[in-house]
């Protein structure tokens, strides 16, 4: 079996920039000028101008290793992870990125490189156990069961010697696991937590995904939370650092042949970072390549970093080994101390280039001036020279078929994603009990305020059934729509981390929430019409209450697809609350009871067609008034023909508010297919198999020239 080659990241005046909005003076000064200025400037078209984030940035991150990216706050590391990650796609790039040697994107990495962002949105009703193995299932490990049965061995051993406590010591990148080049081989130089032990060997007949999980939450420490929900700010669950580490199982389990992380150990106390950070380095040493951003590390966390990447207003002062880190800065005038944590000297005296530091009006070089002293000195340095060797020359091996992410086929997404909302709404039941509260709290109310309708004369009959229907026709869209709302705008974060994530693809987490929602939406028109119908005393006809019953679910179908459109549309729930009543009060108006629509205003007029409640309040007004008999008078066809509810019958009715319902649940499709590529590309099949055939294909000119001097210097 061909084994896997590591990768190693390489990138060339990377440069990154974004469209603001210009700080526009003239537009300032005429704010500032008056009251007639103020409006000149309220009408003044924005400007954006360009604002450039990362400056040309060149270096490498090399498998086996773990590098921590440092720098002060506005830097630019999350960007930068970003961008290579290909989670940051609005703005504008240039320079080159490549895995060993193959032309990449950022596009292309993610279908290598595993990612924990800053803020790890997990479903918070799943418990750290159910998340990992969810990530197991979902994103099924890349390598062929051979080299993966490898990698899990090695993972052991490496654990076991963890185990070993103080002394025992992590075992060294290439020494177990994935051949590495020697000179990759970085020295290690960390004790082990004695704390780390492995998970005991399962016993019975344990599952492929259960084992990996427990292999995982072994590897992370999670043992005393795996069965804990992961909770959320209203409902505590699992601690901060623990969901850290949830985050990073989740990647670890796929065994992604790189992995960025995003502060993995903000945050946390100064125990928890350490334990990431030398899980971190454990994950390194089987020849992964580990990149992450990192906030002021201890003086051991320090030590266990192998290569560093220091960066200064979006451009790299420092990038190579750790270890020559501090001699560097040194060299710079800036001496480190015998007892200060070396991690934070660096930030010292890159701050003070910063203009943070205590450089005084009198001193004699300003934070300016030190800074570019700083970007001068690294472009001069020997490190900068031995960082652009590895830059020519990287791994180059081509990435092999096994190393890219699987994602599982869609019939397991759709089993999987189905079984969790169950599960979800099952756990989370105030949900479906407030929806139950509201059906039976509606249908009685409604009952009781109309009850006996069907005694009372003539005239209070047609005002009091109309306005009960209309009650029941906006009741029950409205209803649909909130509740909805409600539910998929929490949810929409975790859809979104776990779509770009890999977890899924839109078709099976569409599919799966109206497979749990659509009953729903069907049992609690049932309740409602069962309760309210009776007491109403609308006609006694079992075909009628069934027609009555099928508009209720009609109109909360089509309720439940304009919800899932507004809150796949705007971002926030109050953005959708703004939306809701500019959108819904023109389909009440019109809606048949508060305006005769075929007598309104002509250019109004074509509201009433995609009003859904108006199509709704017709079908249960017919259903009740056609041939409507009281005390041997028929008044049910006058009053008809009087309030002049267009020509369809119940039944067609019915079936505009359903085709009303299916042209908003496309539209919400077609809204969260918007919301993903926004964020995440365009992820067609053709796309990815294109970015595959370039990472598996030959080397990038680039290194083509330094391959032929090679062969010349051998000959
Ligand atoms: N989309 C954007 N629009 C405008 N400015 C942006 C955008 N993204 C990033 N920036 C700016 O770019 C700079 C770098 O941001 P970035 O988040 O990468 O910094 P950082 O080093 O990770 O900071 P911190 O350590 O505080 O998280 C900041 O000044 C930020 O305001």
């Amino acid at each position: 079996m061909e084994q896997a080659a590591p990768l190693q990241v390489t990138f060339e005046n990377l440069s990154y920039s974004v469209k603001v909005r210009a700080t526009d003076k003239a537009g300032s000064d005429a704010v500032g000028g008056g009251g007639l200025g103020r409006v000149r400037a309220a009408f003044t078209k924005t400007r954006y101008e360009d604002k450039t984030i990362l400056h040309g940035l060149t270096g490498t991150f090399r498998p086996g290793r773990l590098t921590a990216i440092l720098g002060p706050s506005g830097s630019g590391k999350t960007t930068l992870l970003n961008l290579l990650a290909g989670h940051e796609t609005a703005g504008t790039t240039s320079g080159d990125m490549w895995v060993n040697g193959r032309s990449a994107t950022g596009a292309s990495l993610r279908l290598l490189a595993g990612y924990v962002s800053q803020d790890d949105v997990i479903l918070s009703t799943q418990t750290v156990r159910e998340a990992i193995e969810m990530s197991v299932i979902l994103r099924p490990p890349p390598l062929s069961s051979e080299s993966q049965t490898a990698d899990d061995s090695n993972d052991h051993l490496a654990s076991a010697d963890t185990a070993n406590g103080p002394g025992g010591g992590l075992r060294a990148a290439g020494e177990e696991g994935l051949p590495l080049p020697a000179a990759m081989a970085g020295p290690m130089s960390t004790e082990a937590d004695p704390k780390q032990r492995p998970a005991a060997p399962p016993r019975g007949k344990v599952t492929h995904v259960e084992q990996k999980s427990a292999h995982a939450i072994s590897l992370l420490g999670l043992e005393r939370c795996q069965d804990t929900r992961v909770g959320d700010s209203s409902d505590k669950g699992i601690s901060g650092g623990e969901r850290k580490r949830t985050a990073i199982a989740q990647e670890w389990v796929t065994q992604a042949p790189i992995m960025f992380l995003d502060e993995p150990t903000s945050g946390l106390d100064a125990h928890s970072a350490l334990m990431v950070t030398k899980q971190l380095k454990a994950i390194a040493n089987r020849g992964r390549t580990v990149v992450a951003v990192l906030h002021q590390p201890s003086s051991e966390m320090f030590e266990l970093i192998d290569d560093l990447l220091v960066l200064l207003e979006g451009r790299v002062v420092y990038l190579g080994e750790r270890a020559g880190l501090v001699d560097y800065v040194a060299a710079l005038g800036f001496p480190c101390g015998m007892y200060t944590n070396p991690a934070d000297h660096v930030f010292n005296a890159v701050l003070f280039a910063h203009g943070g530091g205590s450089s005084t009006p009198g001193s004699r070089t300003t934070a300016a001036e030190r800074a570019e002293q700083l970007l001068e000195a690294w472009r001069r340095s020997e490190s900068a020279a031995r960082l652009q060797a590895l830059v020519d020359g990287p791994e180059l091996a081509p990435v092999h078929a096994s190393q890219f992410r699987r994602i599982s086929p869609p019939l397991t997404q759709l089993q999987y994603l189905t079984r969790r909302a169950a599960l979800n709404a099952k756990r989370n039941p105030l949900v479906i009990n407030l929806r139950l509260g509201q059906a039976v709290f509606f249908g009685l109310l409604i009952g009781f305020i109309f009850l006996n309708t069907e005694n009372r004369p003539a005239n209070v009959q047609q005002q009091n059934f109309s306005g009960a229907l209309f009650f029941s026709a906006t009741s029950n869209f409205l209803l649909a729509v909130l509740s909805v709302v409600n539910a998929f705008s929490q949810e929409r974060l975790v859809f979104m981390r776990e779509s770009q994530g890999g977890y899924y693809g839109l078709p099976a987490y569409f599919l799966s929430k109206n497979i749990i929602e659509v009953p729903i939406q069907i049992i609690m028109p049932i309740i409602y019409a069962s309760i309210s119908y009776w007491l109403l005393g609308l006609r006694h006809d079992g075909v009628k209450f069934l027609l009555f019953t099928a508009t209720t679910i009609a109109l909360n179908l089509c309720g439940f697809s304009f919800g899932l459109f507004l809150a796949s549309t705007f971002r926030d729930v109050s953005a959708v609350l703004a939306a809701l009543p500019v959108m819904f009060l023109p389909f009440f108006l019109f809606g048949g009871l508060l305006v005769n629509t075929g007598n309104s205003t002509v250019w109004l007029r074509w509201l009433q067609w995609i009003s859904p409640i108006k199509y709704g309040y017709t079908a249960m007004m017919k259903n009740q008034f056609t041939g409507y008999v009281v005390d041997g008078t028929p008044i049910g066809d006058a009053y008809l023909d009087a309030i002049d509810l267009g020509p369809f019958s119940i039944g067609v009715n019915i079936v505009f508010v359903l085709v009303l319902a299916l042209a908003t649940w496309v539209a919400a499709y077609l809204s969260l297919m918007r919301l993903v590529s926004e964020k995440s590309g365009k992820q067609s099949k053709r796309n990815t198999r294109k970015l595959r055939q370039a990472l598996e294909g030959p080397l990038d000119a680039r290194f083509t020239q330094t391959e032929k001097e090679k062969a010349a210097e051998e000959a």
